[in-house]
């Protein structure tokens, strides 16, 4: 099987979703964060401020063409599309999802969670701004996109599904 790789803002659900999609299709499952915090020992916001997120982006593209792409699924961190060596990089994969989420709806799924650099409190506002910047990169790279906003995580997997190709 083609890997399928979800690509979207921070919590769209990639992460979430990666699991149980990689469950139900019983191959492994990988998640660019998880790789990279575990590469480091530290977490996204220690990475960040420790070394800035130019140098999380350069591990990020690293570890992306470190993952198998054959019989996974692969969570990639919300900012992946940022680099256009990594656009190019998913414009050639087969199975590249693009999982939507409303900010709204994201803001409220993530209000008491503040594992993500740049998306803190203080930042609402330049949320938008990055949420407006990013959709077209995501859109773009993305064969196949699912909206999430209002839908459980069995019904999103179900969509993915049905939609991939071999
Ligand atoms: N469809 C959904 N409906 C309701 N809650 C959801 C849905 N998808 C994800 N969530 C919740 O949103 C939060 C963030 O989800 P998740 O960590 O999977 O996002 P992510 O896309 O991996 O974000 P990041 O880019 O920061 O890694 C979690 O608490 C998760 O339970
Ligand atoms: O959207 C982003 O830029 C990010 C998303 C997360 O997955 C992490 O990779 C990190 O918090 C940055
Ligand atoms: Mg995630």
């Amino acid at each position: 099987m083609e890997a399928i790789y979800l690509i979207g803002f921070m919590g769209s659900g990639k992460t979430t979703v990666s699991r149980e999609l990689a469950r139900r299709l019983n191959v492994a499952v990988y998640d660019t964060d998880e790789e990279i915090i575990k590469m480091k020992g530290k977490s996204i916001n220690e990475i960040f401020a420790a070394d800035g997120e130019a140098k999380f982006r350069l591990l990020e593209s690293d570890v992306l063409r470190s993952i198998p792409s054959n019989d996974a699924v692969i969570a990639t961190g919300g900012g992946i599309v940022g680099l256009e060596e990594n656009r190019l990089y998913l414009k050639n994969k087969v199975n590249v999802v693009y999982l939507h989420a409303e900010l709204e709806n994201i803001l409220e799924r993530l209000k008491d969670d503040d594992s993500r650099p740049l998306l803190r409190k203080d930042k609402l506002q330049s949320a938008e701004v990055l949420y407006s910047k990013r959709l077209p990169l995501y859109r773009g790279a993305a064969g196949i996109e699912i909206g999430t906003s209002g839908k459980p995580i069995t019904r999103i997997v179900d969509d993915i599904i049905q939609r991939m190709k071999k």
